[in-house]
């Protein structure tokens, strides 16, 4: 067994990784970390300010050095940004040090749970739908890549997958 004392949750925007991961660090009684809004508590900077100014890349560099420290510590809930599975070095530490669980949305459901939250730079554009897909296309293999297992949330609600990933998670 990996080490069961972590729980990473990866996927797209609006799959929940950052609500549902919450309600599960409740459940599992250990610590939240969020490694959007630990990037912006520590630069002070909103996500989309750090895309603005610094570029993707710029954004990226930052990612993959919080990811490298964050999974580093012990018995955490991570709740990573969607992008974090795009640099191999960041699925090499998700996978290796602990369960990975991919969150998956329909681009339906992602686009409705992003709709009003202009604070996702890659989706501040005329056509978000399409960006999803052009995302998903690109990122749907890299996520089950790493994933321990794979969660379905389009007709459950917060409280049931936190609940079903306690459940999976206890298993081990
Ligand atoms: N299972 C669900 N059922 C209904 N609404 C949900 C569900 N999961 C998340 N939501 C809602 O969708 C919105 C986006 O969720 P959240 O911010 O947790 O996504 P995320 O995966 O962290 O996205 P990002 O990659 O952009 O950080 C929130 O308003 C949240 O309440
Ligand atoms: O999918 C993405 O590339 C992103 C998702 C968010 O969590 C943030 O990390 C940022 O908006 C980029
Ligand atoms: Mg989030």
């Amino acid at each position: 067994m990996k080490n069961k004392r972590n729980v990473f949750l990866v996927g797209p925007m609006g799959a929940g990784k950052t609500t549902i991961g919450k309600q599960l660090a409740d459940i599992l009684k250990l610590e939240f970390i969020d490694s959007d809004q630990e990037l912006e508590r520590r630069t002070g900077a909103p996500i989309d300010w750090i895309f603005d100014l610094e570029g993707e890349e710029g954004f990226r560099e930052r990612e993959q050095k919080i990811i490298e420290e964050l999974t580093s510590e012990q018995g955490i809930i991570l709740a990573t940004g969607g992008g974090a599975v795009i640099r191999s070095e960041n699925r090499l530490h998700l996978a290796g040090r602990g369960v990975v669980i991919y969150l998956e949305a329909s681009i339906n459901q992602q686009v409705e749970r992003t709709r009003r939250d202009k604070r996702r730079p890659l989706l501040q554009n005329d056509d978000p739908e399409s960006t999803l897909v052009g995302l998903m296309d690109e990122r749907d293999p890299l996520y089950r890549e790493i994933a321990d297992y794979v969660v379905a949330t389009n007709d459950n609600t917060v409280k049931a997958v936190a609940n079903q990933i306690a459940e999976l998670v206890q298993q081990n």
